[in-house]
């Protein structure tokens, strides 16, 4: 579990990115923090592994102050995927994902070993292992990127807008492969997104940030998909352009279990006893 404690962070320049900002982020889940450009997301990532510290309140790990860890244990311990993949560029792709387990002081051969075993998890062709970050695609090279930061096998995983460069059809298939390696590993992933239908996608739990690191509505996709909680909300999901056709459906035999379906008929998840918001059907 995470938790950001009445967290504050002003920039030398005076710049509030996140203020008194207080959420837990709970563990084995995937947490999205989605917002426009500024709102102070990667600013509260990186306040996890201290990469920035806080101006004023605290962050924990399963209880215990981040400020009071080593940093570079603490860094070592935290996976963490960026939109560059952020790979060694005159390192192969074998050696960049054995990085960080060596250094940790894993045999070489060992390290090796399980980094072969970490490109059959993130579906890499074995056969890459001796390229250069340059010779692969930019799927490929956010595949590396993830397979390096499980390497030493943290329970945290943070990801910044890792698909952010891709295409959409390559982002497509990331997002599919994220989530079925998340239901085999079941870390606790904090994953930054501009981007909302990636966030439906890959979330258990969606924060939706206003400037400032407000929230302006936190909650399962399917929670917020059927009760936008404000204008802003609605304008963010698309739901006031009639962009979003969602419509609940009482599941027989099931009884207080809804399910949210889009225009389709498809579902998009699941409202637990109790949640269901007013609207009785149409929720545009
Ligand atoms: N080192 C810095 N010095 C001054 N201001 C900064 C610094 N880093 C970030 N900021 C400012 O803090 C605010 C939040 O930035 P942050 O990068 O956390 O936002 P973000 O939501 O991740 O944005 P994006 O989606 O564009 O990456 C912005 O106004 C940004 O300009």
């Amino acid at each position: 579990m995470i938790e950001f404690r009445a967290v504050t962070k002003r920039f030398a320049d005076d710049t509030v990115a996140v203020e008194d900002f207080s959420f837990v982020l709970p563990s084995h889940k995937t947490t999205v923090l989605v917002g426009s450009s500024g709102c102070g997301k990667t600013t509260l990532l990186r306040m996890i592994n201290r990469m920035i510290e806080p101006t004023s309140g605290q962050v924990l790990i399963d209880d215990v102050d981040v400020a009071t860890q080593d940093k570079v244990e603490l860094r070592r311990s935290i996976g963490y995927v960026l939109q560059s993949s952020g790979l060694l560029p005159h390192r192969k792709v074998l050696d960049n994902v054995a990085t960080v387990p060596v250094l940790k002081g894993v045999p070489k051969a060992e390290a090796r070993e399980r980094g072969l075993e970490l490109l059959d998890k993130v579906g890499l062709d074995r056969a890459l292992a001796g390229r250069y970050p340059r010779q692969l695609s930019g799927g490929q090279q956010q595949r590396v990127g993830v397979a390096r930061a499980l390497a030493s096998d943290p329970n945290i995983l943070l990801m910044d807008e890792p698909f952010g460069a891709v295409d959409p059809i390559v982002r497509a298939d990331l997002q599919v492969e994220l989530n079925r390696l998340q239901r085999e590993l079941g870390k606790t992933i904090i994953f930054v997104t501009h981007d909302i239908e990636e966030a439906f996608t890959l979330a258990d739990q969606v924060i939706i940030f206003k400037k400032g690191g407000v929230i302006a509505q936190a909650g399962t996709p399917a929670e917020i998909l059927a009760d936008p909680a404000d204008d802003f909300v609605a304008s963010f999901i698309g739901a006031d352009k009639g962009g979003r056709d969602l419509f609940l459906q009482q599941r027989e035999g099931d009884r207080g279990i809804t399910l949210v379906v889009d225009g389709g008929g498809r579902p998009v998840g699941v409202l637990e006893p109790g949640e269901a918001p007013h609207q009785p059907t149409d929720l545009r």
